[in-house]
């Protein structure tokens, strides 16, 4: 819990300080009031989270002010390969951007997926309110190639199914409703722009379900047999917190995957799948990835999300709340 300090504002120094709970509101302000000392009048609008090798896309920000994660209170360091422990924030083709160049797994951080999706909820807090979501994946379809990119159309959280919600712990109504609404998680009118975009440059864009196990194990043959039984294109193993976090604080999402490996379907002929093998793939195709996103951002139309705190209940709150 944020201890309170009479009406003075708290310095970055004692925010560092503070012991972070991700599942306490104030908390989370306390966390966004940090970054905010740091990026000044800057407010995104647009939020990016690259996948595993996919920091090429956040590399391409212009006037880039980067927070390292050790500067925010309560942010573990990312420390999977092919993620970078900071968030960049910047311009692209015009629009403000904050972008989180290493995402937190959760099994990382013993599945705590409401430490894992915190960066979103902080997203919102300063003002984002379209999130572009990336990830390397497993390919489960098989009409899918090393490279190649797929727009996520919905998804299978398998640990959200188990109880392994990042919503389950939050008792704070400002936090917004428990009960998320994930019929339109993936908004179908940034997946029809996407599609326009991925055509205008000429870059094969599948579109599929993406899954999301636990990990950090990839999946045996039997396994990818049974995501594919239910309808999955491509699994990982993250993604689906994030979204759900976006969902509830009413950001709109668009995400794709890259496919970095081909899952396996029989015990028989299965090939080993490697991180280094998945970072090889995606630091071939981080180029067509990139350019992906960069024309998706400059066709991004604008869009408002109403703000989280209300103005009565910003005059309730403590001192360093007022300006969110
Ligand atoms: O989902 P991203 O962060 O791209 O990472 C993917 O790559 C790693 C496995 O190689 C897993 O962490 C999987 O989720
Ligand atoms: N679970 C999972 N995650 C991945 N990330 C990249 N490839 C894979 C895969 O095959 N399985």
């Amino acid at each position: 819990m944020v201890a309170e300090k009479g009406t003075e504002p708290l310095t970055l120094q004692e925010l560092l300080e503070l012991k972070i709970d991700a599942s306490n509101f104030m908390d989370n302000v306390a966390v966004a009031k940090a970054i905010k000392l740091q990026i000044g009048e800057f407010k995104p609008e647009i939020g990016i989270i690259c996948g595993s090798g996919l920091t090429p896309i956040g590399e391409q920000l212009e006037k880039a002010i980067i927070v390292p994660y050790s500067q925010i209170p309560g942010f573990p360091r990312a420390e999977v390969p092919g993620h970078t422990a900071a968030l960049a924030f910047g311009e692209l083709e015009g629009k403000k951007i904050m972008c989180m160049l290493g995402r937190f797994h959760p099994y990382e951080y013993n599945m705590d997926l409401t430490l894992c999706s915190m960066p979103v909820r902080i997203m919102h807090l300063l003002g984002v309110q379209t999130l572009i979501v990336s990830n390397a994946a497993g390919a489960i379809n098989r009409n899918f190639e090393f490279g190649d990119l797929m727009l996520i159309k919905d998804q299978i959280f398998l640990p959200g199914l188990a109880g392994y919600s990042p919503i389950v712990k939050l008792k704070d109504p400002h936090f917004g409703n428990c009960f998320v609404s994930m019929h339109s998680a993936y908004d179908k009118s940034l997946r029809t722009l996407a599609k326009k975009v991925a055509k205008d440059i000429d870059l094969k864009l599948h579109e599929g379900i993406y899954v999301m196990s636990g990990g950090p194990q990839y999946e045996s043959p039997a396994e990818v047999m049974l995501y594919k039984t239910v309808g999955a294109d491509a699994l990982g193993m993250s993604t689906c917190h994030e979204v759900t976090v976006a969902r509830q604080c009413g950001i709109r999402v668009v995400g794709f995957s890259l496919i970095t490996n081909i899952g396996n379907l029989d015990a028989d002929n299965a090939a080993e799948v490697t991180h280094d093998e998945v970072l090889d793939v995606a630091k071939f195709a981080a180029n067509h990835a990139t350019k992906f996103v960069r024309q998706l951002v400059k066709e991004l139309d604008d869009y408002t999300v109403p703000p989280l705190l209300d103005k009565k209940t910003k005059e309730r709150m403590p001192m360093y709340v007022h300006e969110f």
